[in-house]
């Protein structure tokens, strides 16, 4: 494996052997296959997929938590099944959400309680807590009991613990799950800043948002079904859409639009309508913008009336919906039993 790269797979894959009760027979459910990534030193690398995609099975596997049933894996330039304990001095992992630490421990001492499990003397642990605390937002909470702590500062708690440690690749899994905008934003802020200032550390992190994925990383790969459709940097991504042309459209109708119809109609790629508050909003893609006239047509034979209409650049969401053909909450959830 090449010096600079932080993390390599070759042909990766994991099976899960699940059966739904005791009587049902056995089945095997691809939860990754043949995975091929090569992410380098220094790189902040997004994992972006809808529930299920296979994104946390793939950090488990990088963070040595679970073994392949095929394929291999590096990271730090060490195998991930032949030199787990050396893997793990190199790496940390946060995922959103968890529940990590005592609840009886205020947040400075679950955290001061990390680091001495990672070795950090003393005096150096609390400093860096300070540090971390003041950039997350969190300093004026250090002698709260986490478990009085609300969803968003304790993954706040969550994220200072990962990044405590002196560590070459760091995995945070959907660091932003659950978190209210602002909190999302503080968060995203710090890890960018972080990856600014430490240039030689590597971050992995895995998301179903697609403004994280576009905000945040360097090269995103887009992952459906346990498998890698599409690896780049966000803006060539969305490059291969820019012979189309996209519209959202809020209209005034009582009930969901027959989309069958709109689908039809020659030069419409995509169609999707959501039902908001007041209206319904219509995510269109075109093939070339004159086919808007006949869009127009067609929304007026059923009777829905256009509050706003506006032209917009294509996101990473078209991208997944060009790879997949859906959406990416449309494909949620899907199980895919092994052949
Ligand atoms: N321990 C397990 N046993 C059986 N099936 C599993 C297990 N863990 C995950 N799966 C299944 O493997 C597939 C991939 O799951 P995984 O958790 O890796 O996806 P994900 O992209 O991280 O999605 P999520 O964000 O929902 O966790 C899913 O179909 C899931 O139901």
């Amino acid at each position: 494996m090449s010096q600079n790269l932080a993390v390599k797979t070759e042909n990766l894959g994991r099976i899960y052997k699940i059966r739904n009760n005791r009587k049902e027979k056995q089945r095997e459910l691809l939860a990754l296959e043949n995975v091929n990534l090569e992410i380098r030193e220094g790189e902040l690398f997004g994992l972006l997929g809808p529930n299920g995609a296979g994104k946390t099975t793939l950090i488990k596997i990088l963070t040595t938590l679970l073994s392949p049933t095929s394929g291999r894996a590096w990271v730090a330039g060490l195998d991930v099944t032949r030199q787990p304990a050396e893997v793990r001095k190199r790496i940390n992992m946060v995922s959103g959400g968890e529940t990590s630490g005592y609840g009886l421990l205020t947040v400075r001492e679950n955290l001061w309680m990390f680091a001495q499990f990672y070795g950090i003397p003393s005096a150096e642990a609390n400093r860096r807590i300070k540090t971390l605390a003041e950039i997350v937002g969190i300093a004026d909470r250090l002698n709260t009991k986490s478990s009085d702590l609300s969803t968003g500062l304790r993954q706040k708690m969550n994220i200072i613990r990962g990044f405590l440690t002196d560590l070459e690749v760091l995995f945070l899994d959907e660091p932003t799950l659950g978190l209210d905008v602002g909190a999302s934003r503080d968060v995203r802020s710090f890890i960018r800043r972080w990856m600014d200032e430490n240039p030689h550390r590597t971050l992995l992190l895995t998301t179903h948002y697609m403004v994280e994925a576009e905000e945040l990383c360097d090269r995103v790969a887009i992952i459906n079904q346990g498998r890698v459709l599409a690896c780049d940097t966000p803006a060539r991504l969305k490059q291969n859409l820019r012979h189309e042309i996209f519209f959202q459209v809020w209209v005034d109708a009582s009930r969901l639009l027959d989309e069958y119809a709109f689908l039809r109609i020659n030069g419409v790629k995509h169609f999707h309508q959501s039902p908001e508050e007041d209206s319904l909003r219509l995510e269109i893609s075109l093939e070339e913008e004159a086919v808007l006239s006949e869009i127009i047509y067609e929304l007026t034979a059923q009777s829905a009336r256009i509050l706003r209409l506006e032209k917009r650049e294509p996101t990473l969401e078209d991208v997944f919906v060009q790879l997949v053909g859906q959406r990416m909450e449309e494909v949620e959830n899907v199980a895919v039993p092994a052949d």
